[in-house]
């Protein structure tokens, strides 16, 4: 049981009357907890609320707003004992949705008073804790055009002008992906490095069905030719993700790792938890089981890699061991289509 928490509460994230939103979280909350409200501002971050809180020992960390709220809580409570408790109220809700956490205020409150915890991984990009996803390239993009302005204008729908304003532009870039045992090149419009991800970030899900607490990555290289593969493309890893089968097309791979350096030629954007934090080359690895959070759900715990088929394909050992496929297995498929899964894990 809970007895205090500090809540480090966002005004302006997403788009509803935070007053409003401030009230029903203290109704819900305040019969059970003691409650240490904290603003963040335009020059106070939630990070900086989030240090000092530790500094004053609290039992439990509440962050409330959008992921740039949520992800700058969770970086500072890495390593330590303190539970992260979350109630969704930014655009996106990436982290929330991935967790399975409500998007409501009282469904978010009731599960920080389960206090139901489960330890998850925390991803590193280049040194700076990363607590969803890295995109490279599209996602990247999309993210600089979706900005604070254009969020209060348009909600969630900024987001979708902004995709169609990348798919538009649409160019593919070479890039080199070098992982503890392998190097692999690739020709692609979208690499997407994700440590946790919802459903709704359809460029990381090409393996359908992030792993949370692996200690590994889930890499998707998006790699159609034109922007009208790029259609299709797309629409099959949301088909993915909402089926939560693994992407099956020549033009989208994926696979599982510790760490990657990513290199592009030319240099692309990257784009960390939905904010851009300069361009490639990057380097993200995954801390295992690194933070605590509040959680409603159990996660899925399969283990899957495709990288045949892919364009301009071509992947080197650095182990010295061969790099081909040990094993193709049926997969029975959900949508009652026949798939082959080709394994490139290197033999023992
Ligand atoms: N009081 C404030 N005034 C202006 N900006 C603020 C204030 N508090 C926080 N910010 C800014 O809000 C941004 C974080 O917003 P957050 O990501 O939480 O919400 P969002 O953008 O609506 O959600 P999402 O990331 O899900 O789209 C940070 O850039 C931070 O500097």
């Amino acid at each position: 049981m809970l007895d205090s928490a500090c809540l480090i509460f966002n005004p302006v994230a997403g788009q509803s009357d935070p007053d409003q939103d401030l009230s029903e979280i203290k109704r819900h909350l305040k019969p059970h907890i003691h409650l240490d409200i904290q603003f963040t501002t335009e020059d106070i971050s939630a990070e900086q609320l989030a240090r000092e809180a530790i500094e004053r020992k609290v039992e439990c960390l509440i962050a409330s707003g959008g992921d740039g709220t949520v992800s700058q809580v969770a970086g500072v409570l890495v390593d330590t004992e303190i539970p992260l408790g979350i109630i969704p109220r930014g655009t996106a809700n990436a982290f929330a949705n991935a967790l399975n956490i409500p998007q409501g205020i009282e469904g978010a409150c009731k599960i920080i008073l389960a206090a139901k915890e489960r330890v998850v991984d925390m991803g590193k990009c280049d040194g700076k804790p990363m607590m969803l996803l890295a995109g490279v390239g599209l996602e990247a993009g999309m993210v600089e055009d979706a900005n604070r302005k254009a969020k209060n204008r348009l909600g969630i729908l900024a987001y979708y002008i902004a995709a169609f304003k990348q798919w538009k532009g649409f160019k593919t870039f070479h890039a080199q992906l070098e992982t503890n045992d392998r190097i692999i090149e690739v020709e692609a419009t979208a690499i997407t490095i994700a440590n946790i991800a919802p459903a709704s970030s359809i460029l990381a899900q090409g393996p359908a069905g992030i792993i949370m607490d692996d200690g590994l990555l889930d890499v998707t290289i998006f790699a159609p030719k034109n922007r009208w593969n790029a259609v299709g493309a797309s629409y099959h890893l949301l088909l993915s993700a909402l089926s939560e089968d693994q992407a099956q097309r020549n033009d989208i791979g994926y696979f599982r790792t510790q760490r990657i350096r990513v290199t592009t030629d030319p240099p692309q954007k990257v784009a960390v938890d939905g904010e851009v934090i300069g361009k490639t080359p990057v380097e993200i690895e995954c801390v295992s089981r690194q933070l605590k959070v509040f959680v409603p759900d159990k996660f899925s715990s399969e283990q899957p890699e495709k990288l045949e088929g892919l364009p301009g394909l071509k992947i080197k050992s650095k182990t010295g061991k061969p790099q081909k496929p040990v094993q193709t297995q049926q997969k029975e498929n959900k949508s009652n289509i026949d798939v082959l899964i080709v394994d490139y894990r290197i033999p023992d």
